[in-house]
């Protein structure tokens, strides 16, 4: 098929190594087995009085799962049907030539990834391929086409729940009313489309590695195929894919805003066994001026200093680029 990128070309000599290296991922878990499925709250928006649920959900779990949520189910199924063909399943060559579905300028923050370009070993191997839209750039893309339409609706949406979501949590945690809606705009979050090919060796490396997200809140939309763990109490579990609901995770941001009261969890996304896989993510972020402040509440003391989300950033990206992961929070401790 010449939309597959060349995962197995590209890492074979990865896989001459691993004979001899017993690979310490544990992906033989869970995979089919309803039992490690983990019971992430589900949180029916529909609903009066939610707001406990929720602050709940983002203190113990930093996941929880949404159901009338306002994003019409026509919309999210159109977005991964039109992800699928007019997005992934062009040709290889023309997803590498292309920022995304029209050429973008190379300034742009939108852009194509397949696998990890420096990866010197089987475990830092992302079996997939992935979209980076910055949101601004949508409106660069051919008007009047069912992607365009399914991305900004989807976009629209998922801002607002966000912002929603953002506000009942922000005032538990004595953020300033508004703040969100002063500093988080339709054009300062982001998107992704990934996307994750069947793999041969899907016990030998993952789908996506282990990250935190770098945003206040994120917005996930997977199809049924499943695979995303989360790591809860030192354990990998399942989240069982729910074609209803939408999926929210704290991000470090919010963890940094509420003085470690929400959790940023780490999660990761296993290697597509049968079926190739589809998700969409909505990252909830502010304006790179935005100040993050940690205060303490009572007798805890601030757990971080206080930074602008473009020193996060910076600071991510070159820690990825040096130590091909990104340090994260722990940068910004007291
Ligand atoms: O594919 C998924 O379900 C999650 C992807 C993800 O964690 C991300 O894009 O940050
Ligand atoms: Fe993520």
């Amino acid at each position: 098929m010449d939309y597959e990128p060349p995962f197995m070309k590209t890492y074979s000599d990865l896989f001459g190594e691993s004979e001899q290296v017993n690979i310490p991922l544990v992906v033989d878990t869970c995979r089919n087995n309803n039992d490690k499925f983990c019971e992430v709250p589900l949180i029916d928006l529909g609903k009066l009085n939610v707001e406990k649920g929720i602050r709940e959900a983002a203190t113990k779990w930093g996941f929880f799962q949404v159901v009338n949520h306002g994003i019409p189910q026509d919309v999210l199924e159109s977005l991964m049907r039109e992800q699928m063909i007019k997005v992934f399943h062009r040709p290889f060559a023309t997803k590498c030539e292309q920022h995304f579905v029209n050429n973008l300028s190379a300034s742009s923050s939108s852009g194509y990834r397949w696998g990890n370009p420096s990866a010197t070993s089987l475990l830092q191997v992302s079996w997939s391929e992935a979209y980076h839209v910055f949101l601004p750039d949508l409106t660069s893309m051919d008007h009047d086409t069912p992607l365009r339409s399914s991305l900004k609706c989807f976009a629209t949406k998922a801002g607002s729940l966000a912002e929603r979501l953002a506000e009942i949590l922000g005032e538990e945690v004595k953020m300033k009313s508004g703040y969100f809606r002063e500093n988080c705009f339709p054009n300062t979050s982001f998107m992704r489309l990934n996307r994750y090919p069947v793999c041969p060796v899907p016990s030998k490396v993952l789908g996506f590695l282990p990250h935190s997200d770098s945003s206040f809140l994120t917005i996930v939309y997977q199809d049924n195929v499943g695979g995303l763990q989360l790591l809860k109490d030192g354990k990998w579990c399942v989240i069982k894919p729910n074609p209803q609901a939408l999926l929210v995770n704290v991000g470090d941001l919010f963890q940094a805003a509420s003085n470690g009261v929400y959790k940023s969890i780490k999660h990761r996304v296993l290697a597509a066994e049968k079926e190739e896989r589809y998700s969409v993510a909505y990252f909830y972020s502010p304006s790179y001026d935005t100040m993050i402040e940690s205060h303490g509440v009572g007798d805890s003391a601030s757990l971080y200093r206080k930074f602008s989300f473009r020193e996060y950033k910076q600071q991510s990206d070159k820690d990825v680029k040096e130590l091909g992961d990104k340090v994260g929070l722990s940068r910004f401790l007291l």
